[in-house]
Formats: structure tokens, C-alpha cells, sequence
């Protein structure tokens, strides 16, 4: 196994672990498609490649018929390891989200109905959106917490038309929703319309700048789902809690495991709690499930794949955090120059 790690080391700057490998290996026992097998390992796309890449190259897997199988001489590691298959405990009721969709079915069936000729996600943005049942989900995960009724919501970039569903639900005093795509911020204007919604505001502005003195400090309760590269946690989210009245008001956000390490989770959470003073009250393992986006052969994801083979399945998962702010809280003020990097970093795969 050392051998192993000290093999893909040489191919990544991404952190590498005896358990990174264990958990593709355990991937590879659970499913032999590489977008789920990635999805299992919870490993970042580029480095579960590397790991595939040289266990191929050590003859522990093979590939037929873009199926990645363990050879006899994998088992063999297996058996001597005593590594076992990924098991999938997941709640079959919830998903995972720990939040009973029962009392919004009709918010549900009615947001599914709107949002069939939704923009298609453009990859300039790195847009990818989640189902309408993790939209409502959040919804309801949010109005548990106490955070929305008659509360003012901040949407900051709305892709997943989370603001929507806000309006269905009727519950926030208010709602603002920031986007750069003026496709979404026009679709999300002509559907309050239609149902009559007058609580709205819309702004199409780029969050890399300061925001305008009359969002800050002005909500309650903001929620975004930024990209994943520090940048971008620092400015999405270091904006939103810009926009928050002061202590206790929330913040939620998804954060995935398939384009972050957990050595990156840690300097964002670092963020968190060293440079904006928040708490971090929840975070739901694969709350957010994303819809396959439909620019997946632009990727860089394609690209490193050792199978040329679209995703059947969601792959693309990611957590829901839940801050809190206390005295001493603060968000990002400053402007934020950033390019691309806002998007791109060596853990990055989608984008
Ligand atoms: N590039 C395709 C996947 C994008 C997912 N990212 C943006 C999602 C916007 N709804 C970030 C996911 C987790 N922060």
C-alpha cells in the first residue's frame, strides 16, 4: 500500500492518504461505474483518477468495457488489507436530508411544473442545479431551523432557483436574489409575476465587488452554493454574512467532497471561524444532490476520466453547512479580484 500512496503522490499536489486509496478501493468493490465510484469515495475526482491510474498500472484493476473491476491481484490486496465494500446506509424516506417533504408536496408539485423550461446550466458560471427535491428541502431544512418566516432572505446566486421556492413556500417577509446571469435573474422575475409574488427584489450585480450599502446588514438569513475553491468560499460566502442584521441570523451553504479535500474543508472552515467568527451549526452529509449539467465533455473531469463514458446516475453531491453569527461576526467588505481563479483550483474538476 505505501507503494501505492508513494506512486499517486508523484502525480498530485492534492493530499494523499493510505485511507484516500482504501476508499476508492472500497468505491471500486460497491460499483465498477467510475462516476459513482467517485461519488462513493467522497475523494476529489482528480486524485480518485491518479489512484484508478496506478492501480491499473500495478495490475490491481483492469478496465473492460469502461467497467473498473478489481484483478485477482487486487483481491489479493483486498484479502490482505481486509478492505470491505462501501456500504450505502442512506435513508431511503429522506435521501439523506433529515427533513420530512410530507407537509410541502404541493409547493413541490407546483415548483416542478414552473421550472420545466428553467435556463439550461451554462459552464461559464460553473451552474450545475439540484433536484426540485433538494431546492424544497432546503426550504424546509431552513423553516425548521426558524429561519424564514417573516424573515428577509438573501439568495446570493440562484441557479438552483432556491428563491423560488421560497415564494411557493410563502414564508420570508422578503427575498433578494443576486445573480451574474441575467437568464435566471429574468426567468426568476416573469415567475414572480405569474404567481403574483410582490416581496422580490432582483439585482444583477458581480458579488467580486463590494456589495451596495442598502444589502448590508439588512437580512436575516442568506444561503448561496458557491464553487469550491477558496476564493470563492471567501467571497459567496464572506458576502452573504455581509448582508446579515448581526448575532444569530443563519447562513447556509453546500460544500461537496467531490471538487475539496478534507485538508481543503479544514482551511475553509478555518475561514469560518477564524476570519468571519461564525459558528457552524450543521452540516448534512449530501444534502444537495446536482442534476447532471450537460457540459460534462468541457470538463476537466472528462478529460482526467480513465472512461469515456456520461454520468447515467447523480454523482455530484454536496453537504449543507449552517452557520450561525455571534457578537463579533464579520463578512467580507473588500473588493475581491479574482478571474477565474474564483473558479479553478487543483482540486476542481466541473468548472
Ligand atoms: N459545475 C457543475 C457542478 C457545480 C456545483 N457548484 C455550483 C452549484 C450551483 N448550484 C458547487 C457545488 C457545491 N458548492
Amino acid at each position: 500500500m505505501r507503494e501505492i500512496v508513494a506512486k499517486v503522490k508523484e502525480r498530485t499536489s492534492i493530499p494523499v492518504y493510505e485511507r484516500s486509496v482504501g476508499e476508492v478501493i472500497s468505491a471500486i468493490m460497491a460499483s465498477d461505474d467510475f462516476w459513482s465510484i467517485v461519488d462513493i469515495s467522497e475523494e476529489p475526482l482528480p486524485l480518485v483518477c491518479d489512484i484508478i491510474n496506478v492501480l491499473k498500472e500495478r495490475g490491481y484493476v483492469e478496465i473492460k468495457e469502461n467497467r473498473i473491476l478489481l484483478t485477482d491481484k487486487g483481491e489479493g490486496l483486498v484479502k490482505e488489507y481486509r478492505i470491505g465494500p462501501k456500504i450505502n446506509t442512506t435513508c431511503k424516506c429522506c435521501e439523506g436530508r433529515t427533513v420530512d417533504l410530507n407537509d410541502f408536496k404541493e409547493p413541490l408539485e407546483r415548483f416542478k411544473e414552473i421550472v420545466k423550461n428553467r435556463p439550461h446550466p451554462l459552464h461559464e458560471f460553473d451552474q450545475g442545479y439540484v433536484t426540485p427535491e433538494t431546492t424544497v428541502s432546503r426550504v424546509v431544512m431552513m423553516h425548521s431551523r426558524g429561519d424564514l418566516l417573516n424573515k428577509e432572505i438573501f439568495v446570493l446566486g440562484d441557479d438552483d432557483l432556491t428563491s423560488i421556492a421560497l415564494m411557493l413556500s410563502g414564508l420570508p417577509k422578503r427575498i433578494a436574489v443576486v445573480d451574474i446571469d441575467d437568464r435566471l435573474i429574468k426567468f426568476i422575475e416573469k415567475t414572480a409575476d405569474e404567481i403574483g409574488y410582490n416581496n422580490l427584489e432582483i439585482l444583477t450585480l458581480d458579488i467580486r465587488k463590494p456589495l451596495p450599502d442598502y444589502l448590508v446588514g439588512k437580512f436575516d438569513t442568506f444561503i448561496t452554493d458557491p464553487p469550491e475553491t477558496l476564493n470563492a468560499v471567501r467571497t459567496f460566502i464572506g458576502r452573504g454574512i455581509a448582508t446579515l442584521k448581526g448575532p444569530r441570523c443563519a447562513g447556509y451553504f453546500g460544500i461537496t467532497r467531490r471538487e475539496s479535500s478534507i485538508d481543503k474543508w479544514r482551511n475553509l472552515q478555518k475561514i469560518l471561524i477564524n476570519e468571519f467568527n461564525v459558528v457552524i451549526t450543521d452540516i448534512v452529509r449530501n444534502f444537495n444532490h446536482y442534476v447532471n449539467w450537460g457540459y460534462e465533455e468541457e470538463t476537466r473531469a472528462w478529460r482526467l476520466s480513465p472512461v469515456k463514458v456520461l454520468p447515467k446516475d447523480i454523482w455530484y453531491r454536496s453537504y449543507m453547512y449552517r452557520i450561525e453569527t455571534l457578537e463579533g461576526s464579520r463578512g467580507l467588505m473588500e473588493e475581491m479580484n479574482v478571474g477565474q481563479e474564483l473558479y479553478d483550483d487543483e482540486e476542481s474538476s466541473t468548472t
